[in-house]
């Protein structure tokens, strides 16, 4: 049986509207990590202390609160600086995980494989380097521990100083440098390939994997590897891209990657970013939003947020409310764009997604009615694999197809233009 820590969560709200649920998902995000939390802070200013992030008034009745929940540690909900972590310790003798290295911890237990693993380990590392240096707090300490976990990742305080960290970080940026290196050369032979790509972003858990699995699924002639499922918050750190070929159109690429989450660190945004490179190169966005969410709009907003971050902007982008199953109204205020709802278990709905990709991301074929001599083998093929037939027939003459044209295709093709 696990056991579970009992720790505080405490926060600042500072004229926030959605303060509360903001709690809510550091609850969550603690949960994740066998916290169990025994007691909830909170104190309304206009802005945080800079020097100890809560009113000095508030850190006496916090660490009072604490010692009388049997609480071991107090999370924070925001990234503390390294100066309000310091005076926040010192005054409450309590042991401090602000909400990014909460998050960071997430990630690191979540990466599997070595990219993910290196990408989690720099935003780590540049977490620590600017709160190391050699203290008497003894909580310091206790920063220790081994793997990935913790920030001090295996080695004691006095050890770590800031040299070793910057050579660290040299070292990971290096190894990643030759991953991603092979990353770019597959992901750009996909480009040559003139294939039309779709990526599958937001919210963490809001079912982006389980929509492409269940979008393989729709494709009867599909043996593509299912991707990982399950109901923990990220829980796909890595990219994956599947192929989707749908019975008379092209064949198109769709990606799954990690989530996003609210006051997302930017230090793993950005080591994240070549990871997210699907969606950069993406011809169309689909944004999953869980529906059940209690403010949709909020969790849109942060989404988009980060794209923008990552310079993902001006994509032509479908939000896709999923869970249907379990929603109890209907998406309101939909933001612009094109919305539809659905459930990821439930195949049929998965279709009407899948008709809605199909129909934004051809959305510039334009139709065109030709006779092709049987004589025209490969330009046959070509037609085959890249536009959207509608119908074919064979006459003396040739086959002759109505079909939706590639517009790159469109000129050269008219020259088999048949007004029959
Ligand atoms: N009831 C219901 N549950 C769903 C639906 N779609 C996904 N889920 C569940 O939601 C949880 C998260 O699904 P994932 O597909 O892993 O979500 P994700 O967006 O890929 O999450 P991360 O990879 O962690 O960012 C799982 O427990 C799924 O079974 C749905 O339509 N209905
Ligand atoms: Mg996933």
């Amino acid at each position: 049986m696990t056991t579970l820590l009992p720790v505080m969560i405490a926060g600042v709200s500072h004229q926030q509207t959605d303060f509360e649920n903001s709690l809510h998902e550091l609850a969550q995000l603690a949960a994740t990590q066998n916290y169990q939390v025994v007691a909830i802070e909170r104190q309304m200013l206009p802005q945080v202390n800079r020097q100890t992030y809560f009113g000095t008034g508030k850190i006496k009745s916090l660490q009072a609160q604490a010692q009388a929940t049997g609480a071991k540690l107090i999370l924070i909900n925001d990234e503390l600086t390294p100066t309000q972590l310091r005076n926040l310790e010192n005054a409450t003798q309590y042991r401090l995980l602000d909400r990014t290295e909460l998050i960071l911890q997430i990630f690191a237990q979540q990466a599997h494989t070595r990219p993910a693993q290196l990408q989690v380990r720099l935003a780590q590392l540049k977490y620590q380097l600017p709160r190391i240096h050699p203290s008497n707090n003894p909580l310091d300490q206790q920063r220790g521990g081994s793997g990935f976990n913790n920030r001090g990742a295996g080695e004691s305080q006095r050890e770590l100083n800031k040299r070793q960290l910057r050579q660290k970080i040299q070292q990971y940026q290096k190894e990643l440098r030759q991953l991603q290196q092979t990353f770019a050369t597959q992901s750009q032979k996909r480009q040559q390939a003139d294939i039309l790509r779709v990526a599958l972003v937001g919210y963490t858990n809001a079912g982006k994997s389980s929509t492409l699995n269940a979008l393989l699924k729709c494709t009867p002639e599909q043996t593509a590897k299912e991707v990982l499922v399950e109901d923990q918050l990220f829980a796909t750190l890595d990219t994956a891209v599947r192929e989707i070929k749908v019975p008379n159109y092209p064949a198109f690429l769709i990606s799954d990657t990690v989530g996003f989450i609210d006051k997302l660190p930017t230090l793993l945004v950005e080591s994240f970013r070549s990871t997210l490179e699907e969606a950069r190169q993406a011809d169309l966005l689909v944004q999953v939003i869980d529906g059940t969410n209690p403010d949709p709009e909020a969790i849109i907003q942060t989404t988009n947020k980060i794209l923008a971050q990552l310079e993902i902007t001006d994509k032509p982008m479908i939000y896709a409310y999923n869970k249907a199953d379990l929603q109890t109204a209907k998406p309101t205020n939909s933001p612009i764009g094109t919305t539809i709802s659905y459930s990821a278990h439930n195949l049929t709905s998965v279709q009407k997604l899948l008709s809605l990709i199909l129909q934004q991301l051809f959305a510039s074929y334009r139709p065109l009615t030709l006779l092709v001599p049987f004589t025209e083998g490969p330009l046959i093929n070509q037609i085959l694999c890249n536009e959207i037939i509608r119908d074919q027939s064979y006459t003396e003459s040739g086959i002759k197809f109505h079909l939706f044209a590639n517009p790159k295709s469109y000129n050269k093709l008219q020259q088999w233009q048949s007004n029959l």
